[in-house]
């Protein structure tokens, strides 16, 4: 069974547009968490545009399933998550002035680099996960630098379903394939919606995690948040 993580990057977004604590961030993830979420996402980014770094240490004390912390691997990023030590780190390539994060990474280029990060968390009890392209070299790249899981990068296949679902699938299964013979945990996210989600879990296989924020928060104002979480978590049955 896939697990729901449910990325509240934009509850902070909506709370930071008039700077007081409306919506209650932490309330609002104990709440995810009571709808049915199995698991917490956060991406801080280096402008706190939404999740702020206090955020973090806040949710800290009060999620019970799984916490992950995705982001750029700077200085600041990398103290705050051995602070913490969440369940997970996913580590993403993003520059600080993207509007959201549009890559995986290159895990031959930046083998050494990610090594080192990926046994600096490990040291600490920290799983880690890295967000990489629907690219089998990119995969054999992931593993050699000894990371537990990868986070397929699933914007190309979101903007390709609604022409084409079989073919916007297939490198993400062939990546998958790749990830399962290497012995590789296999997670996925960005911009899977309600409409792509059933299909990409039920093609891809041994997906462990989906983590979706923007559509399931969108979803959420004409749905509920509760009823959206269900909403999502039946896709994934
Ligand atoms: C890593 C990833 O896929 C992102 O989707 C993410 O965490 C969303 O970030 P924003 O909410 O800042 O767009
Ligand atoms: N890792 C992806 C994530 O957390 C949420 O991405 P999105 O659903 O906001 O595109």
């Amino acid at each position: 069974m896939t697990r729901l993580s449910v990325n509240i990057n934009k509850i902070a977004t909506i709370r930071n547009a008039r700077g007081g604590n409306n919506p209650n961030l932490v309330q609002v993830a104990l709440d995810c968490e009571r709808f049915g979420a199995q698991g917490i996402t956060v991406h801080p980014r280096p402008d706190e545009r939404h999740i702020r770094y206090q955020d973090v240490l806040d949710l800290h004390e009060v999620v019970t399933t799984e916490f992950n912390i995705e982001g750029n691997p700077d200085d600041r990023f990398i103290e705050l998550v051995r602070r913490v030590k969440p369940a997970q780190v996913t580590l993403v390539p993003d520059a600080p002035d993207a509007i959201t994060s549009n890559a995986g990474w290159d895990t031959i280029r930046h083998a050494d680099h990610l090594r080192r990060l990926i046994d600096t968390f490990k040291a600490d009890g920290i799983r880690v996960s890295i967000f990489v392209d629907a690219d089998a070299r990119m995969v054999e790249g992931a593993k050699a630098v000894g990371t537990d899981r990868i986070e397929l990068y699933t914007e190309p296949y979101a903007t390709h379903y609604p022409t084409d679902p079989a073919a916007a699938v297939v490198d993400f299964i062939k990546a998958a394939q790749k990830a399962q013979e290497l012995g590789l945990g296999l997670n996925a996210g960005h911009d899977l919606s309600l409409e792509n989600l059933r299909f990409f879990a039920e093609k891809v296989p041994s997906l462990l995690e989906v983590s979706i924020g923007h559509a399931l928060i969108c979803d959420a104002l004409y749905f509920g948040l509760e009823n959206t979480i269900q909403m999502y978590r039946r896709e994934l049955t």
